[in-house]
C-alpha cells in the first residue's frame, strides 16, 4: 500500500497550481487511489494537490527580522479593497475559530511567507464576490502575468457583480505591484465614471421582468389584479367563468381612518425593530468591502406583536373591522407603498454610486420598479430589510387571525373550521420559521442583488399580507369541511414540503457560513473559479433549487384545505410556481456568470431545476 507523507490536519505549504508559489494549507484528506491530498487554504478554498506540490513548513527559509506586513490588510492600510477575502487573509470567522497552536503556526508561517495575495477588484457594481471566466480552475489563472491592465480588467457589460481575484506575486515585485495598483485604481475610477446609471446604455444591460414595458405593466396591472381577486373572492360564486365585478371608484375605497390604523401598525413594527434586543450580525460584503450590520430581532418583534394583539383581543378591540374594511386596508397599503417607492427613488438620486443596486439600469421607470439603491438606510434603520420581514410578513399572520375570527362570527361557529385551523397553523409555521431563521434573509437575491423599489415595497407590504392570506379570506365566505383523513394527508404533505424547504435552506446556509463544517463533511462539492464551492450532493444534488420545491409543496398544502370547488384558492400555487420558475431563471443567469464552467458542470450533474424528472 503506498505510504503518505503528510497526515490529516497537518499544516504545510501547498503549491498554488500552475505557479511556483507556496501557501499555508491544512491537509484535509488523502486519496490513496489518486494519491492526491485535499488541502484547504486559509480562505476556505479546497484543492487537490500532488505530494510533490506540498512541502513541510520547516522546509521554508525563515525571513530575518520577519515583518508581519505580508498581511494584505496591513500593507494596504484601511482601504476597503483589503477587506476582500484571499488565501492570505482568512475570513474573520475562520480566524476566530482556529486553535491557539494553529494561530501560532499561522503567525510563524506569515513571517516566512514569500508571496503576496492581492485581491483585485474587477467590477464596480454589486456586493457579492463573484466572477465569470468560463473555467473552474481559478488557480490556473492567478499567476498569469498581467501585462495589460485594461485587458485584465475588461468588464462584461451585462455583469453587475463585483469580482475579486487573488493575484499571487513574489515579494520582490512589490514596487511593480504598486505601479499596477495605481493603474488599476485609475482604471476602476474611469470605469466607475463610465458605468454610472446616467450613462449605462439601457440596451447594453439585460433587463429582467420584460424590461421597461414589462415593469410598467406589472406596476399598473398588479394592484388592479389584486383588487379584482379580492372582489371576486367576496362573490357568492367565485367562479372564474363569472364576469368579474366592477372595480369600485377610488374614493369609495379610500378611508382615512383605515390608513391611520395601517400607519399605526407600521410604526409599531418600526418601534419593535429599533429595540436594542437580539444579536447584531454582518451582511455579505458590499462592493467597497463594507459589511452592513443588521440586528436580528424579528422573532422578538413577533412575540411582542402577539402580546399586543392578545391584549387588544382581551380588551375587546373589534378585529372584524379589518375584515369588513379589507379592500380599504389593501388600498391604504398600496398608497403607502407608492409613496414609499417615490421616496426611495428620490433619495437614490443622491446616493453614492457604490450604494446602487447591481440590478439598476439607468432607466427611470425600470429603476423605480427594481429599486435603484441597494440598501437604503436612515441611520442604522435598513428600510428594505425591515419591510421584507416585519409589517407585511407579521401582518399576514395577523390578517389570518382576523379571517379566523371573521369565519367564527359570520358562520356562527363556536370554534374555527378545521380548514381554517390548518391554513392558519401552516402559514404561522412559515412566518415563524422565516423570523427564527432571519439571518438567512441576508443571502437572498432580494437583499444582495435587487434594490429597494416598487417591486419589493409592493411585494412586501401589499402582496404578501393581502394575497398570501387569500386562502383564509376565501374560507370566510366559502366554508369547506375537511375530513380528518384528508387533513392528515394535507399535514403530511405540508411537513414533507417543510422538511425539504428547511433542510435545503439550512444546508446551504451552513455550508456558506462554514464550508468545512464537520456536519457537512459527507457532502460532495465542486469548486468554482471564485474560490467558493457548490454542493452537488445532499439536497442540492437532488435538484438545483430544492428549497423552491419544498416551498411549492407547502403552497399546495395551504390551498388544499379550501377544497376543490373553485380554482381561486389555488391562485397562490399558480402564482408562486410562476414566481419561482422566473426566480430560478434569474438565479441561474447570475450563477452562470459567477461560476462559469463550474456552474455548467453542476447543471450536468444535477440536471433538474426544481421538479425532479420534470423541470
Ligand atoms: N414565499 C415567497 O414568496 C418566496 C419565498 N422564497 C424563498 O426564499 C428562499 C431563498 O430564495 P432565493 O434567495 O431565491 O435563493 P436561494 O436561497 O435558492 O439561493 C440561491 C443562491 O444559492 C447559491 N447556490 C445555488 N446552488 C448552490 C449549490 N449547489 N451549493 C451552494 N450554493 C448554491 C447561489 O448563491 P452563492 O453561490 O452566491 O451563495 C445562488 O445564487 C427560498 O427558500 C425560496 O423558496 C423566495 C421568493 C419568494
Ligand atoms: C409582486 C411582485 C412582482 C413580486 C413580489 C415578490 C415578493 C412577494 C417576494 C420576493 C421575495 C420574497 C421573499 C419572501 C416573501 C415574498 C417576497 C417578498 C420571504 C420573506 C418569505 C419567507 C421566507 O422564509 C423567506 C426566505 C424569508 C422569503 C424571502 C423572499
Amino acid at each position: 500500500m503506498p505510504s503518505r507523507k503528510f497526515a490529516d490536519g497537518e499544516v504545510v505549504r501547498g503549491r498554488w497550481p500552475g505557479s511556483s508559489l507556496y501557501y499555508e494549507v491544512e491537509i484535509l484528506s488523502h486519496d490513496s487511489t489518486s494519491q492526491l491530498y485535499t488541502v484547504k487554504y486559509k480562505d476556505g478554498t479546497e484543492l487537490e494537490l500532488k505530494e510533490n506540490d506540498i512541502k513541510p513548513l520547516t522546509s521554508f527559509r525563515q525571513r530575518k527580522g520577519g515583518s508581519t506586513s505580508s498581511s494584505p490588510s496591513r500593507r494596504r492600510g484601511s482601504r476597503s479593497r483589503s477587506r476582500s477575502r484571499s488565501p492570505g487573509r482568512p475570513p474573520k470567522s475562520a480566524r476566530r475559530s482556529a486553535s491557539a497552536s494553529h494561530q501560532a503556526n499561522i503567525k510563524e508561517a506569515r513571517r516566512e511567507v514569500e508571496v503576496k495575495l492581492t485581491p483585485l477588484i474587477l467590477k464596480p457594481f454589486g456586493n457579492s464576490i463573484s466572477r465569470y471566466n468560463g473555467e473552474p480552475e481559478h488557480t490556473e489563472r492567478n499567476d498569469i502575468p498581467h501585462k495589460n491592465t485594461q485587458e485584465k480588467f475588461s468588464l462584461s457589460q451585462e455583469s453587475s457583480y463585483i469580482s475579486t481575484q487573488y493575484s499571487l506575486r513574489p515579494r520582490r515585485e512589490e514596487v511593480k505591484l504598486k505601479e499596477i495598483d495605481s493603474k488599476e485604481e485609475k482604471f476602476i475610477a474611469k470605469e466607475l465614471a463610465v458605468r454610472t446609471f446616467e450613462v449605462t446604455p439601457i440596451q447594453a444591460k439585460d433587463l429582467e421582468f420584460g424590461g421597461v414595458p414589462g415593469v410598467f405593466l406589472i406596476m399598473f396591472g398588479l394592484p388592479v389584479f389584486l383588487f379584482l381577486l379580492l372582489l371576486m373572492c367576496k362573490q357568492k360564486d367565485p367562479s372564474l367563468l363569472n364576469f368579474p365585478p366592477p372595480l369600485p371608484a377610488l374614493y369609495e375605497l379610500w378611508e382615512t381612518r383605515v390608513f391611520g390604523v395601517y400607519l399605526l401598525w407600521f410604526l409599531i413594527q418600526v418601534l419593535f425593530y429599533l429595540l436594542p434586543i437580539g444579536k447584531v450580525v454582518e451582511g455579505t460584503p458590499l462592493i467597497d468591502g463594507r459589511r452592513l450590520k443588521y440586528r436580528l430581532n424579528g422573532f422578538y418583534a413577533f412575540i411582542l406583536t402577539s402580546a399586543v394583539i392578545g391584549t387588544s383581543l382581551f380588551q375587546g378591540v373589534e378585529f372584524h373591522y379589518v375584515y369588513s374594511h379589507f379592500l380599504q386596508f389593501a388600498l391604504g397599503a398600496t398608497v403607502f407603498c407608492v409613496v414609499l417607492s417615490v421616496y426611495l427613488y428620490m433619495r437614490s438620486l443622491k446616493a453614492p454610486r457604490n450604494d446602487l443596486s447591481p440590478a439598476s439600469s439607468g432607466n427611470a421607470v425600470y429603476d423605480f420598479f427594481i429599486g435603484r439603491e441597494l440598501n437604503p438606510r436612515i441611520g442604522t434603520f435598513d428600510l428594505k430589510y425591515f419591510c421584507e420581514l416585519r409589517p407585511g410578513l407579521i401582518g399576514w399572520v395577523v390578517i389570518n387571525l382576523v379571517m379566523l375570527l371573521a369565519e367564527m362570527k359570520i358562520q356562527d361557529r363556536a370554534i374555527p373550521s378545521l380548514a381554517m385551523i390548518l391554513v392558519n397553523s401552516f402559514q404561522l409555521l412559515y412566518v415563524v420559521d422565516a423570523l427564527w431563521n432571519e439571518e438567512a434573509l441576508l443571502t437572498t437575491m432580494d437583499i444582495i442583488h435587487d434594490g429597494f423599489g416598487f417591486m419589493l415595497a409592493f411585494g412586501d407590504l401589499v402582496w404578501v399580507p393581502f394575497i398570501y392570506s387569500f386562502q383564509a379570506f376565501y374560507l370566510v365566505s366559502h366554508p369547506n369541511e375537511v375530513s380528518w383523513p384528508m387533513a392528515s394527508l394535507i399535514i403530511v404533505l405540508k411537513l414533507c414540503g417543510y422538511v425539504i424547504f428547511r433542510g435545503a435552506n439550512s444546508q446551504k446556509n451552513a455550508f456558506r457560513k462554514n464550508p468545512s463544517d464537520p456536519k457537512l463533511a459527507h457532502l460532495k462539492t465542486i469548486h468554482t473559479s471564485t474560490g467558493k464551492h457548490l454542493l452537488v450532493s445532499g439536497w442540492w444534488g437532488f435538484v438545483r433549487h430544492p428549497n423552491y420545491l419544498g416551498d411549492l409543496i407547502m403552497a399546495l398544502a395551504w390551498s388544499l384545505p379550501c377544497g376543490f370547488n373553485h380554482i381561486l384558492p389555488y391562485f397562490y400555487v399558480i402564482y408562486f410556481t410562476m414566481l419561482l420558475v422566473h426566480r430560478e431563471a434569474r438565479d441561474e443567469y447570475h450563477c452562470k456568470k459567477k461560476y462559469g464552467v463550474a456552474w455548467e458542470k453542476y447543471c450536468q450533474r444535477v440536471p433538474y431545476r426544481i421538479f425532479p424528472y420534470i423541470y
